[in-house]
């Protein structure tokens, strides 16, 4: 499946190695100011080739809008957006063309489809996520209209934790520095497990969060299309997350229920006195800040050696993965998690009505 959404839906389309990776937004209400510099702020903060804790591959990430926006506003047909590949080097990869990485999805595709473009992981490549980018800066913008605004920041990389932030620190701090965390204090110490990672050919995973202000109470379906379901079913579907939770997730499982029950108050709306569902109860929205992490693994390609197989020759083998690779992820993945969020809310506010063919 390359398209994602009912009612806001994104089609991507594009390989690591090819020519350009691109986007198709349907179903974007009419009426929209857009513009390419909107594009471009989100997808300078995706690309790769930003200092040593990023893959060296140096892409500009240029945005063209090829249609579906006149005179600076959507007119609710598709939005097309292009993004050419301009520093692509195959040359690390002929060497390993018939051996499987392990931990990467080469397997996978192989055994899916027969054959599989070797070339950067194709389809299958953290690129693959400036479509997703491009998609959710125009999601963003949509939802900025009716105040929702969705922020993500790094809680912990390998076994280096931040400390506890505000919400006003993640709003105002997450791009500051290039591990993107709210915490500044805690920058160096992550970088640091990065840098010691990469030095010795190996790589580290994380946790990120990311928090939905301003979502209106109501959002989501009761059964099939709960809210949560979406927001897990689109951060799992991004390369490299293992885990997603909402609230307390995981750590609900520890707790008795008068520890986890969120108590209701009434302060002009109907608000709750801590947040540990993290918004979302029966699958609809609660008005409370949506609040969800992802568990990063860390990148699957690494030049330490390891076993695998050569599938040509069907025997085994060792592979060193050389090339330019995210020593972690985690920093990469922040403006995804933020845009995969933003589809799923705005599909969701086009899918209830609260936003209709024109704004
Ligand atoms: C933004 C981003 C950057 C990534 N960079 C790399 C990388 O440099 N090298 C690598 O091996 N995997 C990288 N990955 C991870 C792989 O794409 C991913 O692990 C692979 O597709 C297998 O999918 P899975 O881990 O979800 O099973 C990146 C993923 C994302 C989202
Ligand atoms: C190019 C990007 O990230 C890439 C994600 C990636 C992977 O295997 O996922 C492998 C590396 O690239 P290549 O395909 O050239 O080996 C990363 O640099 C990007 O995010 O724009």
């Amino acid at each position: 499946m390359n398209t994602f959404g009912r009612a806001f839906r994104l089609t991507t389309f594009g390989e690591s190695h090819g020519p350009a990776v691109g986007a198709v937004v349907d179903g974007c209400p009419a009426g929209l100011e857009i513009c390419e510099g909107d594009i471009q702020a989100e997808l300078d903060r995706r690309r790769p080739g930003q200092g040593a804790v990023t893959s060296k591959r140096s892409e500009p990430d240029r945005v063209e809008i090829l249609s579906g926006v006149f005179e600076g506003k959507t007119t609710g047909m598709p939005v097309a957006m292009l993004v050419r590949n301009v520093d692509v080097d195959s040359s690390s990869y002929e060497p390993i063309k018939d051996l499987l990485r392990p931990g990467h999805a080469d397997y996978g595709y192989l055994a899916k489809y027969g054959f599989r473009d070797y070339r950067g992981g194709g389809r299958s490549s953290g690129r693959e996520t400036v479509g997703r980018v491009m998609g959710g800066a125009i999601a963003k913008k949509l939802l900025s209209r009716a105040g929702i605004g969705v922020y993500a920041h790094t809680v912990s990389i390998h076994d280096v934790k931040a400390g506890e932030v505000t919400l006003e620190d993640v709003i105002k701090n997450p791009y500051t520095n290039r591990v993107r965390c709210a915490d500044l204090s805690a920058v160096r110490a992550m970088e640091d497990a990065i840098m010691r990672a990469k030095q010795e050919g190996d790589s580290v995973g994380g946790i990120v969060e990311v928090i939905a202000t301003g979502v209106p109470a109501g959002l989501g379906s009761p059964v099939f299309g709960k809210l949560d379901a979406d927001l897990a079913g689109a951060l799992m579907g991004i390369g490299a997350v293992k885990g997603v939770e909402i609230g307390l997730g995981f750590r609900s499982a520890e707790l008795r229920g008068s520890e986890m029950n969120d108590e209701f108050y009434v302060d002009g709306e109907v608000k709750t006195r801590t947040n540990r569902a993290g918004g979302i109860l029966g699958g609809i929205s609660t008005g409370m800040p949506i609040v969800c992490r992802v568990a990063v693994k860390p990148t699957p390609s690494i030049s330490i050696p390891q076993r695998t197989i050569n599938v040509k020759e069907m025997k085994d083998a060792i592979i060193e993965v050389k090339g330019r690779h995210d020593p972690s992820i985690v920093p990469r993945i922040v403006p995804v998690v933020e845009a995969m969020v933003a589809l799923v809310l705005a599909d969701h506010m086009v899918l209830s009505g609260k936003m209709g063919p024109r704004l």
